[in-house]
């Protein structure tokens, strides 16, 4: 296509004179040719989106579909270009009926007038779309496929979609090009752009550096300024120097954008700045609806010149006017910091961002990743993400805290460029002394005072923008599927939980608030303890002083890579998932734990570990540990665990038929459910699985010496494992497996029960009949009767069971019983602590009833979060 046409275009359609940088030219003129893929890689604000749209106008009779991952965005875009008489529209969930048959009777037709389509990427599901494009391949009506935000293909990157990942498999129907566009991809994420989209061998690249020369880049410590808002409104009134703009209309006079971790922040700012005589607004997706537009408006239009925001606000922003962006918090990783920063000076002017940073925002953030990262554990790729949300996380904080280097580089070096002297825009390189003097500071009076600027204790739910809710209410729509129960569903289910997790999240953040002088490292560590896969997790700092529960997590995720690697690349006959080495990981790190009392030591020792199996590997050796995990005894927790164990037997014991290897297999199972529903469940115990249980917990508890020694003995030394493993901490399941031991291998103990036997028979037959005339099952009984307050004993019926008094065996297993849970939670500091708990507790209720013991423990779990030793009864 000939140059001259596509600048008349440029001019006739978007009113541009000329190309905005050699690079735009460059990449439009290439994608107006329509012979490759495009890659393009531009800095915020240089012009991309004309990129594509300019070479969609040109083409007559033809449809772009534009994929983008949120509707805010589409909807921005789609302003833009109908505002310039250019045809687009986009198909989702919330186009109303009448508009989504007129389009696709439009994008149907034979000549069709939309030129751009945008979608998001959940929509190649719909049968609608797929139907659609199948129609527009076929009738040679696509122009190109375009993927804006190209980075959320990759996990790599800090907006990962896993619905951006299916937007390759859309080349096997067609062969039209496809432009990639991102202003954010460092090399590892340009490479999975490539290959996740199928980018051809000689596809095109335009690629500028990502440096912003206008941008002037710096961080002040919110803990060492006098008053923090008074500084911040002296930093406003300078960058907007309003006096100088009065003959400006005032949608084009300076404006700027406060981002703030909560909405609670960006409400207490903006009413502070308000208050000191700033014309501000606060943005957050916990607004209605009509104050969120209106507010937006507001700013946009020039009314208000400061708008304090979570990140939700500012996706597709284009106010070249915007003279500043502050982050009041630290904010979540270089790639957001160049993307939210670089919403300043798009109009090229020079422009100011700056960090106002403080240290409890930045517990507050690992709090918030390390209780996502125990979430993870199950989750491959959720927990690739958030470990590389915490390596992000880290940079960002290594940039406020430490201060090396010339700001700009926090991002050359993250987008893989080499850097370019920034010409004294960066408070580094204007006085790089001072700098560091002031982070030295800050960090002697983080540590004299444990700083917490009263804003900064904030709750965590809302955290960027409100989380995954805000962000899923800023991105209204997007997960949503027109055809798909299922989908829908998935989401009920994910909202589901993002709400018990955000409550969760609000509870203990409250609980603190509530009580602020425990904000501290220790209370931190202790509810990362809880979240956490590492073992005797909640004394990590008392074991070893400096060590933390996220270091350790870290260790296990590095021993678990080689340990993987390994066994993957050395084993010719795997029957282990990763999960089984992941356990193995575990175990190693527990044992380095144990075993050292300084950070240096048990560092030294995991790197030796990490090499040793590195060496095995050079080797083409199993690694010995792993060598022994096949050699344990089988424990099939899972159906995966019963696969592996099936493959491992075949391999240790030779060859056995799939009938026999089956049948043993379903008998175990069988016998393995049946222990399992007798030794679990409450109603259906039979007497004697309820006194070996009750004998084993006591003995556990109290440490009496019974006649059962003999059988603890006998299973020792018949191999279980995990009776071994069972005095040590954390090894609650093994114990269950004790307990089933204990049940098959214990003649003794059924004759010494009979006595409980007996009263168990009782309980259940009481029960029995209770339950025949309990009022809640027959509803014969009078509701008021029961209710009515004074309703005496002799009102009720004559059968109800009283409440139990129980004897001091009972009531030690019911204790037992209802703190287990907790237990399992790691709320107990140690199994010392949780022994010593249960057993107070049951010797202060020795005269109470069943009703009166679980109503105080439940009372006494609800009041202490963490148990340890100091835990007041
Ligand atoms: N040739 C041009 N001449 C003048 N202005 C232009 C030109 N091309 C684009 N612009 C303007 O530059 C601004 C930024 O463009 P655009 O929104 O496409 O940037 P972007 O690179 O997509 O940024 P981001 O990654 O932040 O979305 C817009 O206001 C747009 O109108």
């Amino acid at each position: 296509m000939d140059t001259q046409v596509i600048l008349d275009a440029l001019k006739k359609h978007f009113n541009f004179e000329k190309f905005k940088s050699k690079l735009q030219k460059k990449a439009v003129i290439e994608i107006c040719q329509r012979k490759n893929d495009v890659y393009v890689s531009m800095p915020t604000g240089s012009g991309k989106s004309l990129c594509y749209q300019l070479p969609a106008v040109l083409y007559e009779k033809k449809v772009t579909i534009v994929f983008s991952p949120l509707l805010a965005l589409i909807k921005d875009q789609i302003d833009h270009l109908l505002a310039l008489n250019i045809r687009a529209a986009s198909l989702n969930s919330k186009t109303v009926v009448a508009e989504r048959n007129a389009l696709l009777a439009d994008l149907k037709s034979v000549s069709p007038n939309t030129k751009l389509l945008y979608v998001c990427p959940e929509q190649t599901k719909t049968s609608t779309f797929k139907d659609l494009f199948y129609h527009l391949v076929k009738f040679d009506k696509l122009a190109y496929i375009v993927v804006d935000e190209a980075h959320c293909v990759s996990q790599w990157g800090h907006d990962f979609r896993p619905e951006y990942l299916k937007l390759g498999a859309l080349r096997d129907d067609c062969a039209v090009p496809y432009i990639a566009l991102t202003a954010t991809a460092g090399a590892e994420v340009t490479k999975d752009i490539v290959s996740s989209l199928r980018l051809s061998k000689d596809h095109k690249k335009y690629k500028s550096s990502c440096f912003r020369h206008n941008l002037f880049y710096d961080v002040v410590y919110q803990n060492i300024i006098e008053n923090p808002y008074q500084h911040l409104k002296d930093f406003i009134q300078d960058c907007l120097a309003e006096e100088e703009e009065i003959s400006l209309p005032k949608e084009k006079k300076s404006c700027g954008i406060i981002y703030c971790r909560t909405r609670e922040q960006t409400e207490i700012v903006s009413e502070k700045l308000k208050k000191m005589g700033v014309k501000a607004l606060c943005y957050h997706a916990g607004l209605r609806n009509k104050d969120r537009l209106e507010y937006q408006d507001k700013w946009f239009d020039g009314d208000i010149p400061v708008i304090c925001a979570t990140i939700s606000f500012g996706m597709g922003v284009d106010k070249g006017s915007v003279r500043f962006v502050v982050h009041w918090g630290v904010p979540k990783d270089p790639a957001s910091y160049y993307q939210e920063s670089g919403r300043a000076g798009r109009d090229g002017k020079p422009s100011k961002c700056r960090i106002y940073y403080n240290r409890s925002d930045k517990k507050a953030v690992e709090f918030h990743l390390a209780h996502d990262l125990g979430k993870a554990r199950e989750n491959e790729a959720r927990r690739i993400k958030t470990e590389n949300a915490i390596k992000g996380f880290n940079k960002i904080a290594a940039f406020c805290e430490n201060p090396t280097e010339c700001r700009h580089k926090l991002f050359s070096t993250h987008f893989g460029e080499s850097m370019e002297d920034c010409k004294k825009m960066c408070d580094f390189c204007v006085d790089k002394t001072a700098v560091q003097k002031m982070s030295e500071n800050f960090l002697t009076k983080s540590i004299q005072f444990n700083s917490r600027p009263s804003n900064v204790v904030a709750d965590c739910s809302d955290l960027y923008g409100g989380g995954r809710e805000g962000i899923k209410n800023d991105a209204k729509g997007y997960f949503d599927d027109d055809n798909s129960n299922s989908g829908e569903w998935g989401e009920f289910q994910r909202e589901e939980t993002a709400k018990k997790e955000a409550a969760d999240l609000i509870k203990k953040q409250f609980a603190l608030r509530r009580n602020p002088q425990e904000v501290s490292q220790t209370t931190i560590e202790k509810l990362y303890a809880k979240n956490s896969r590492i073992k005797a997790a909640a004394s990590t700092s008392t074991k070893i002083k400096g060590l933390t529960v996220v270091f350790r997590e870290q260790y296990v995720n590095k021993i678990l890579e080689v340990l993987y690697a390994n066994y993957q690349e050395c084993e010719k006959e795997p029957i282990f998932q990763k999960k089984h080495i992941e356990d193995c990981s575990v175990d190693l790190e527990y044992s380095i734990f144990t075993t050292n009392t300084t950070m240096t030591m048990y560092r030294q020792n995991v790197a030796k570990l990490i090499s040793s199996v590195k060496k095995s590997t050079a080797q083409n050796e199993v690694y010995e540990k792993i060598v022994e995990l096949e050699a344990a005894p089988d424990k099939h927790d899972t159906l995966s665990d019963l696969f592996a164990n099936l493959k491992k037997q075949k391999k240790l014991n030779g060859f056995q038929t799939a009938k026999q290897a089956l049948e043993n297999r379903l008998k175990a199972k069988i016998e393995r459910a049946d222990e399992e529903q007798l030794t679990v469940s409450d109603d259906g115990e039979t007497s004697d699985e309820m006194s070996a249980k009750k004998d084993k917990n006591l003995k556990d508890l109290f440490g009496e010496d019974s006649d059962d020694s003999q059988s603890v003995k006998s299973v020792k030394s018949e191999g279980f494992r995990s009776f071994k493993l069972s005095t040590e901490d954390d090894k609650r399941f093994e114990e269950v497996n004790v307990t089933r031991s204990f049940k098959k291998h214990d003649t003794k103990r059924r004759n010494s029960s009979d006595d409980r036997e007996e009263d168990c028979k009782r309980v259940r037959s009481e029960e029995k009949v209770a339950e025949k005339v309990s009022p809640k099952k027959n509803g014969t009984t009078n509701d008021k009767n029961q209710s009515r307050p004074g309703a005496g004993e002799s009102e009720r019926p004559q059968t109800l069971r009283k409440p139990k008094r129980l004897q001091k065996v009972e009531i030690g297993t019911l204790v037992v019983k209802l703190l287990t849970p907790a237990y399992v939670e790691k709320r107990f500091e140690s199994r010392d602590v949780f022994k010593s708990m249960a057993r107070s507790i049951s010797h202060a209720l020795a005269d109470k009833n069943e009703i009166e013991i679980k109503d105080y423990v439940e009372t006494f779990l609800k009041k202490n979060d963490a148990i340890n030793s100091q835990t007041k009864l």
